[in-house]
């Protein structure tokens, strides 16, 4: 219930829509009422040769009736569908947003917690199918039931006005097909909804995740283990696919059995009253295709509430996300404005599941403004982690981080990534144009500007040397570009941002040596006047650092000048000779 009334709250908005369409509804029903029963009545006036004035006022109304149950019904559909598809997209904007402040902390805390996690494919799951579900609460749970109540009022009082034998046995019937077979549905079919909307979810997160490995699942020959799992889990969709159908074959039967017995016993009872003359024979046929007409304000529920178990599972699953809270907020004020951009930091600690091992531990150094701090350490020493302290993805636990002389948590999250520029080995190309992917640093950069950048980064003659210059669509994640070009975009990025501080996460690893000594020169002009953090376990051209800070185990173990690290013969040296040693 609590699910339903949250999804009752998101449709205030567009509670006015709601109304109206149920109104339009309820007008719909009521014309079709109104045309079966004057078209009956005038079939059955007709038989006994009245005059053409007799027939006149039947023949309007069915005129009316005709012509207005197709204009309201059409008002219905696009009032409802109209606001429905306003409020998804609301929907679909209010997730996102939630979604992003999560990311990356919560969405691996999911994992923890869950076991599979929020994949690229479940996510994709949510904001898609899951959202679309929803449409099944604000046009068929919604409206309809007000509809089916106001009809069974009206239909009370126009039987009534013949008989109150005729009410009861409409609404005893009516009562079955609206309460009843809903009931029975939503009893039958919620744990069937509930499983289904799973499965879609566990075979899109897998069908995205296999296409993103599809080249290490061939290579490893694991397309049958592969399309063996894919089957197993298409198989239990199907199964309760399948289980849904049947549910919605005998909901239908039931609805079509009670419209039937309740026309049936219409007739029973009125036949014996037209017999004995206390119902004029003209009306017959009136009463029972009212009564058949009524019925189609109940016919939509049970499949409504057959669907809702299934609905409320796919909101539960959104509000999961919009619940979740962000591991890192922000404090309340505006951002400190900084004289200067050196960072600073002061017996750092922080451990990313709270009581277990800390991945970093009492880190202390300064990189003052315009200089660049190299930081170096073997696979898992903690380098990654600070750069994710930086940006404040994770909040860290102890000790302080100070950008400008300002405790980092005092600026809001925005404005610091507004003075951070992020050059990583694997940075996010667009499935567009060159031109695009570049605005991304900068939307409201001038073509000049473009230019510019790429001419510094040294891409802008493989840019025009591409098919449509800057307009060249280059593929998902780049694909019409080689690593290195790759980089020099990411490093035209950075340039076009024109942030003060600078952070690199080892942003020639994927390249041929050649390649990564000329990046690493785009890299220094892109430097100069910025504070740079560079993290790199590739100990190539270091004189590129004005200092070195060496982790170990979250640790620091060395710091100083390149060259008085290498005099040092300590650890650094080790690690420069090891690297040295493997490359010969
Ligand atoms: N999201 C996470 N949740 C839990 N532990 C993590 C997470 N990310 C990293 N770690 C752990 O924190 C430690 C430091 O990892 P980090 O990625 O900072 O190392 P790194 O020096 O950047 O390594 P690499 O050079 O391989 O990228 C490692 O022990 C790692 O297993």
């Amino acid at each position: 219930m609590k699910t339903f009334w949250r999804l009752l709250k998101l449709a205030g908005p567009v509670k006015g829509s709601m109304v109206l369409a149920a109104l339009t509804g309820c007008i719909t029903v009521a014309c079709g009422v109104g045309l079966m029963a004057t078209s009956a009545y005038l079939i059955s006036m007709a038989a006994l040769h009245p005059s053409f004035a007799a027939l006149s006022i039947a023949i309007v109304g069915v005129r009316f009736f005709g012509i207005a149950r197709g204009a309201f019904r059409y008002l219905e559909r696009l009032v409802s569908h109209q606001a429905t598809f306003r409020l998804l997209t609301s929907i679909r904007v209010w997730l996102y947003e939630a979604l992003e402040p999560l990311m990356p902390a919560r969405v691996l805390d999911f994992a923890h917690s869950k076991g599979t996690g929020l994949r690229s494919g479940d996510i994709l799951s949510r904001i898609v199918a899951d959202v679309d579900m929803l449409q099944n609460v604000y046009v068929r749970v919604l409206a309809p039931p007000l509809v089916a109540l106001l009809v069974a009022l009206g239909m009370w009082w126009l039987l009534g006005a013949f008989n109150q034998l005729f009410a009861l046995v409409f609404t005893a019937f009516y009562l079955l097909a609206a309460v009843g077979i809903p009931s029975l549905a939503y009893v039958l079919g919620h744990k069937a909804g509930e499983q289904l909307v799973e499965r879609k979810a566990e075979l899109s997160a897998q069908m995205v995740d296999s296409i993103q490995g599809i080249a290490d699942i061939v290579a490893f020959g694991q397309e049958s283990r592969l399309s063996t799992s894919m089957r197993q889990l298409d198989e239990a969709l199907a199964r309760l696919q399948m289980r849904m159908a049947h549910i919605s074959g005998l909901q239908s039967l039931l609805s079509n059995l009670f419209l039937n017995l309740a026309v049936w016993t219409m007739l029973l009872v009125a036949i014996p009253l037209v017999q004995q003359g206390q119902l004029h024979g003209v009306y017959l046929a009136l009463l029972i295709l009212a009564t058949a007409s009524g019925f189609e304000a109940v016919q939509s529920l049970p499949e409504a509430f057959q669907q809702l178990g299934g609905t409320l599972r796919a909101a539960k699953r959104l509000f999961e996300i919009v619940d979740a809270r962000p591991e890192v907020c922000d404090e309340p004020g505006t951002s400190p404005q900084p004289a200067c951009y050196d960072i600073e930091l002061r017996h750092v600690g922080f451990s990313y599941v709270p009581g277990r091992g800390r991945a970093v531990k009492d880190v202390s150094f300064t990189v003052p403004q315009g200089q660049c701090l190299a930081l170096v350490g073997l696979s898992g020493a903690g380098k990654s982690t600070l750069a994710q302290l930086l940006q404040r993805f994770w909040e860290y636990q102890e000790g302080h981080i100070r950008l400008g002389g300002y405790e980092l948590r005092r600026y809001r999250q925005d404005d610091l990534h507004k003075l951070i520029s992020v050059v990583t080995q694997d940075t996010h190309l667009f499935n567009t144009t060159v031109r695009e992917n570049l605005r991304l640093a900068k939307p409201a950069a001038s073509f000049e500007e473009l230019v510019q950048a790429a001419k510094q980064a040294r891409i802008h003659e493989v840019i025009e040397a591409l098919p449509h210059g800057y307009d060249t669509q280059i593929g998902e994640q780049g694909l019409l570009l080689s690593g290195g070009e790759r980089q020099r975009l990411a490093i035209a990025r950075a340039i076009l941002k024109d942030a003060p501080i600078l952070l690199l996460d080892e942003p020639t690893a994927n390249l041929d040596a050649l390649t990564e000594r000329e990046v690493l020169q785009e890299l220094r002009t892109l430097m100069k006047g910025r504070t740079t953090l560079m993290i790199t376990h590739r100990l190539v051209d270091m004189d590129i650092a004005d200092e070195i800070v060496v982790l170990n185990e979250g640790k620091v173990v060395e710091c100083g000048k390149p060259y008085e690290l290498m005099q040092l013969e300590g650890y650094y040296w080790k690690l420069w000779n090891m690297q040295r040693q493997v490359l010969v």
